[in-house]
């Protein structure tokens, strides 16, 4: 039975070979069509395309991107300026890198590029992109947003889950006092990637043990959508064999390193080769988590008559009251918005967080004046309440001055064009990709002066640039009607878990390391993080041992 079915197999193994030459072939000429367009040149007082280095036919600049796109992508900048024009793949896509071609793009027409991209992981991890981030630029777009927006993430739901907050980081400080006894070194990173991910699920599902073993999976799917998947920009190869040896041409360095250090194969060509089967098995799992935990919402909301927990239960109360907010809400919508409120929630605080620590421990300056003021507001005798944070001024720059260094998003969430339109004199086709490079604008010497690269928090005395996105320079939650929806409470999680850590503890590099030997590497996802996890040596610093 088995032979059999052998030679039926090799047969559509060269059909789809065939078919997929046949389309390669195609697009190929498609794209060298693209290059050579009239559109390129000038005409008719338009200057056409943005300016952009010549890609090559079926992959654009794809090979370009490299492990850290915002770099590669800064580099074109410097050659050819604020607003470049890339194809990747068959996707135009424009890269800015200025102040003010981000208000043109996010300001000014902003209603032209608010879109998103279609993108294969999306549509799988949130049930055909039923979710907010994803969603395309349009009325589903404005209901489930004005829902996310007043029934979630409003100022008084944020403030609802303040005593669950407070509770968490009390919890925290004292495992880090148990480390801070015996003088050991503890993974900051690790640390504060479980405090967020406890407090996002005690506020989400109304649980903190991971009894589901929901943890792993979310950062699979997680990682999964914020992996580079070649068919969201050729789609013609979705089905077919040799996008394996493409994956490898445009990710050679890549690949060659991965052979080295793991042998057979390596992380990125395991992840590119078993994508589309490893996608689906993972929202299997946590579709079965989700469905799991919706019902046993359901069951108790039966028990407490309706009062209201977590955001489980207060999507389960408006489907239940019919205030739906014109959508027909069912259960792959709470589990699209869910998976949205985890993603938004989890790894861009810890990120955030992460980063400043990292930049206080390389510039000893910042962090002892960070602590003086603490002193000053807090006191040594107890710790940090939020209604302190309004008060800790310096603080806020530093961690201002950290995400214009280190952008959580440095390329926001990729925005598209929903028709033609020229801009300044450029062309920009409609469906293409928008790249706003947050990363590059927060380094660049003509924004920031000539100290761009160096940590200085001072620099915000005397500004009024803050998170809302109305200043181009400085954009860590985006701007215009994608801005982040949850700038709110993850400003607060992120200025209260660094209070409440510098408060309550000096920290050390462990070892005797040097400041300046702290290495600052980003790994470039669906957020950036610091490539390697941060460690140090804890001692407490209050003169009291806190309690509730
Ligand atoms: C430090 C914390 C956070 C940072 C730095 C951050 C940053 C961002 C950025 C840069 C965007 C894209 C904006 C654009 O495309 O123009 C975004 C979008 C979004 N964020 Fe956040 N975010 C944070 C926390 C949160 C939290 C706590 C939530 C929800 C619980 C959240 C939910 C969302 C959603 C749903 C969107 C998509 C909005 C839309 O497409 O309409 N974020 N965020």
């Amino acid at each position: 039975m088995k032979s059999s079915l052998l030679p039926l197999q090799m047969h559509q193994i060269m059909v789809y070979e065939i078919a997929a030459l046949f389309f390669a072939f195609l697009a190929g000429l498609w794209s060298l069509s693209y290059l050579f367009s009239p559109l390129r040149s000038k005409k008719n007082g338009s200057l056409g395309l943005p300016p952009g280095p010549v890609g090559l036919p079926l992959l654009g600049h794809l090979h370009m991107l490299g492990d850290l796109p915002h770099h590669s992508l800064h580099k074109l900048a410097m050659k050819y300026g604020p607003i470049v024009f890339i194809r990747l793949g068959l996707v135009p896509a424009v890269v800015v890198s200025s102040p003010e071609w981000a208000e043109s793009i996010l300001k000014t027409h902003d209603s032209v590029f608010a879109s998103r991209p279609k993108i294969q992981a999306a549509e799988c991890m949130s049930y055909g992109q039923k979710n907010l981030v994803f969603a395309e630029y349009g009325p589903y777009w404005r209901n489930i947003r004005k829902l996310c927006t007043i029934e979630l993430l409003s100022s008084s739901k944020v403030e609802l889950f303040r005593p669950m907050r407070r509770e968490e980081l009390v919890n925290f400080v004292e495992t880090i006092k148990i480390a801070a006894k015996s003088r050991s070194v503890i993974d900051v990173s690790s640390k504060v990637e479980s405090l967020i991910e406890d407090m996002s699920y005690r506020m989400i599902f109304g649980l903190k043990d991971d009894k589901f073993n929901l943890r792993s999976c979310l950062q699979q799917a997680v990682s999964i959508t914020g992996a580079f998947n070649l068919a969201d920009f050729i789609p013609y190869l979705r089905h077919l064999i040799f996008k394996k040896y493409l994956y490898i041409f445009i990710n050679l360095e890549q690949y060659v390193r991965s052979i080295l250090n793991c042998g057979n194969g390596g992380p990125c060509l395991h992840m590119f080769e078993g994508f589309g089967r490893r996608m689906k098995a993972v929202n299997m799992v946590l579709d079965g988590f989700l469905e799991k935990i919706i019902d046993e919402h359901v069951q108790d909301a039966k028990e407490l008559h309706g009062t209201h927990r977590d955001f489980i239960d207060v999507m389960l109360s408006l489907i239940e009251s019919n205030n739906t907010w014109e959508l027909h809400l069912g259960r792959d919508h709470i589990k699209a918005i869910m998976v949205d409120m985890l993603a938004g929630t989890m790894d861009t605080s810890s990120t955030a967080i992460e980063w400043v620590i990292a930049e206080l421990l390389k510039n000893p300056r910042a962090m002892k004046l960070v602590q003086e003021e603490l002193q000053i507001v807090v006191g040594l005798d107890r710790i940090v309440e939020e209604a302190d944070l309004i008060k800790l001024d310096y603080l806020k720059m530093v961690i201002k001055e950290s995400m214009r260094l280190h952008p959580v998003a440095p390329l926001l969430v990729p925005h598209e064009s929903i028709e033609d339109i020229t801009i300044k004199g450029y062309f920009i086709p409609k469906s293409s990709r928008v790249l706003i490079n947050t990363w590059a604008i927060g380094r660049d010497p003509n924004v920031w002066s000539s100290n761009a690269e160096e940590f200085f928090p001072e620099r915000f005395i005397g500004t009024n640039i803050d998170f809302q996105g109305r200043d181009f320079r400085f954009l860590p939650f985006g701007s215009g009607r994608r801005k982040c929806p949850g700038m709110q409470l993850g400003s607060t999680v992120v200025e209260l878990v660094l209070a409440q850590l510098v408060h309550c503890f000096n920290l050390e590099l462990p070892g005797g390391m040097s400041p300046n030997d702290l290495e600052m590497t980003e790994k470039f996802g669906l957020t950036l993080p610091r490539a390697n996890h941060l460690f140090a040596v804890p001692t407490y610093r209050l003169r009291v041992n806190f309690g509730a």
